[in-house]
């Protein structure tokens, strides 16, 4: 930053009580912290706020001390030009204190307030400390888990937990076995002497969930399997999860940047296997300095700087805290002009950069002409010869016993789920070979070009058909977006169709996140990925979400509608 801004900033949303300065001439940031540790279980709120009030201002002060020092400007003037301090997400009650700690010091010290979002400033400062313009982030923290990236305005949630945060998750699986909090590094420590044990691996898209795996490790441990290998397994397949979900943002969104950040970066193993995967498929990977991982108040700092500099103040009346503050609903301020309207167009399940819509998408990492590398496969086109092979290879960031569960399974079930779908009158590629064992599957080369780039309203009524079929048999596809529909003649079936090889159609590809479900709930959210896709894709999607609603009405039932309206209604989803 070119600017001689200084900020105070506080952070204190759950356990850190920290105060930290920033210099923006200089680039240092000073941090002073206070941790509060919890004699027996997690944290009580009732306990972490009685630690903030008691250690807020003793941080606050060292921190001025600080400034005071190392500033050399007029003696009358403050010895900073703001106060930046977390207004959410965080507990109320820890959040209050912060909240009054820093609109007296900015009234004391007459200078402006600036709010921070605590899960913004967790990836801002990654995005400081890299240099990178406009990555993925990771955020990997205690009681959060999600993917994040830029797109008009506003970081976009593309990705996140189902349930617990991971920190959260971990350290769940530690009280039940009597370690004392935190447990993410004792779970670290005990891994180092740990072998593999099966337990769930839940990636939906770009959603993840903890849940199953928690329950299953508690069991485990209760069965007398040794504790380091429930941690290393733990560590295994949950960083696994985040990996993976991070690569398919980077896939979807064609960024070739990711940074982490959140308490549970200071893992090793997490570090090791983001770092891998980038390496990869060719992305830079950036993990900040520990001290700006786990809750502190440089990033608060940092952040606050940035937001100063655009103006970005508070006033008094607006400064109230917000506990549930969610990262997608701050109107980033501080990012150029230019920044601002550009880049990935992005929508859950779908994102990417408006120009790439040609054919076919080589977009994500060409290999050669007619290879396209997706988030899980690569996938070699054989257009004139009318077939495709697509090949899930290894990937070395996975434990190669997890690494060949998944492979073999996800290309069995999309086999299997292909077929099916076609069986309910579906149009999708027809199978020639499947090969578990090397997770290779061969099939038909189908359509002209992705839906993307031939969007209408009668073929994305045809989607809305073919997902109503779907949810009809008992199961999702699982990743319906603009880039896994292919439109177009078909190139066998179209004789045997009774046409004169000109008609129309749309096919489903890509089913390997499909699996068989009787939720309505999961129903909705296949639809909903669907209808984020168009959002991203087109540039005027409201008669095209229309579309997809009236052919899925025509076929299937009118509670999934319904339950759609209902994920919408929750907020997650911004679409504007
Ligand atoms: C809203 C805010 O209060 C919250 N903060 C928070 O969760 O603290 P944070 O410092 O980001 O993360 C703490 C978590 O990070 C885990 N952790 C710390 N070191 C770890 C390690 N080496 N391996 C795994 N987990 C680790 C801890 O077990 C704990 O669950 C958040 O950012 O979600
Ligand atoms: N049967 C097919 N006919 C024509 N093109 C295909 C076929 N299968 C795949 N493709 C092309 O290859 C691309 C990648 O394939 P696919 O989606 O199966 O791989 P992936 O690794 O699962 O990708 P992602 O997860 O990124 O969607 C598709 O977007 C499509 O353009
Ligand atoms: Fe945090």
């Amino acid at each position: 930053m070119s600017s001689d801004t200084r900020i105070l900033g506080i952070e204190g949303t759950a356990w850190a009580a920290s105060a930290a300065v920033y210099d923006c001439t200089t680039d240092d940031v000073v941090i002073e912290s206070d941790a509060y540790e919890p004699e027996s279980g997690g944290i009580h709120p009732r306990e972490a706020a009685e630690h903030m009030h008691e250690a807020i201002p003793r941080v606050v002060e060292r921190a001025l001390e600080h400034a005071r020092n190392s500033y050399d400007g007029p003696a009358t003037e403050p010895p900073v030009d703001a106060v930046a301090f977390s207004q959410g997400p965080g507990l109320g009650p820890c959040l209050r204190i912060v909240g009054t700690a820093a609109r007296a010091l900015s009234q004391a010290l007459e200078v402006p307030l600036v709010g921070v979002n605590h899960m913004v400033a967790h990836l801002e400062i990654g995005r400081h400390t890299s240099g990178f313009d406009s990555p993925v982030c990771l955020n990997a923290s205690g009681a959060n888990a999600h993917l994040l990236a830029y797109r008009n305005g506003r970081y976009r949630v593309l990705g996140e937990t189902m349930d617990t945060g991971v920190g959260n998750a971990i350290d769940k699986f530690t009280r039940h076995v009597g370690w004392s909090h935190p447990g993410g590094p004792k779970v670290e420590a005990a891994a180092e002497d740990g072998e593999y044990v099966d337990l769930p691996y839940v990636v939906k898209g770009m959603d993840f969930s903890f849940s199953g795996i928690m329950s299953a490790a508690k069991q485990a441990y209760d069965d007398g399997v040794p504790v380091e290998d429930i941690c290393f397994s733990l560590q295994e397949n949950i960083f696994g999860m985040l990996t993976e979900v991070a690569e398919r943002a980077l896939s979807l969104t064609g960024s070739d940047e990711l940074v982490l950040g959140g308490g549970v970066g200071q893992n090793a193993r997490l570090r090791e296997m983001l770092s891998e995967m980038c390496d990869q498929r060719g992305a830079s990977f950036h993990a900040p300095d520990p001290r700006f991982l786990g809750d502190n108040a440089g990033m608060i700092a940092v952040l606050g700087a940035k937001m100063y500099d655009a103006g970005d103040t508070l006033d008094l009346a607006d400064s109230r805290v917000n506990p549930n503050y969610r990262p997608d609903q701050v109107p980033v301020s501080w990012r150029g002009r230019s920044e601002r309207s550009e880049d990935l167009e992005t929508a859950n399940g779908d994102v990417r950069n408006r120009e790439r819509v040609d054919e076919p998408d080589l977009a994500a990492g060409r290999a050669d002409e007619s290879q396209v590398r997706g988030a899980e496969a690569l996938v070699t086109l054989e257009p004139e010869a009318g077939r495709v092979t697509k090949h899930r290879e290894s990937k070395t960031y996975r434990h190669p016993q997890l690494d060949d569960r998944l492979r073999r399974e996800r290309t069995t079930l999309e086999a299997r789920l292909t077929s099916l779908a076609r069986r309910e009158g579906v149009p999708t590629p027809v199978l020639v070979d499947v090969d578990p064992i090397e997770a290779r599957l061969e099939c038909e080369y189908v359509g002209e070009t992705d839906l993307r780039g031939g969007l209408s309203v009668e073929r994305v009524r045809d989607v809305g058909r073919h997902l109503a079929r779907l949810h009809g048999a008992g199961f999702v596809h699982g990743d319906p977006t603009t880039r896994n529909v292919r439109v177009g003649r078909p190139k066998r079936a179209s004789r045997a169709d009774g046409g004169d090889g000109t008609h129309d159609r749309t096919f489903l590809i890509d089913f390997g996140l499909g699996y068989h479900t009787d939720h309505v709930e999961d129903y909705a959210m296949d639809l909903h990925v669907f209808d984020q896709s168009l959002v991203g894709t087109a540039a005027e999607p409201a008669p095209l979400r229309e579309a997809v609603r009236e052919g899925y009405r025509e076929v299937g039932e009118g509670r999934v509608l319904e339950r759609l309206e209902d994920v919408e209604g929750r907020g997650r989803y911004v679409t504007d």
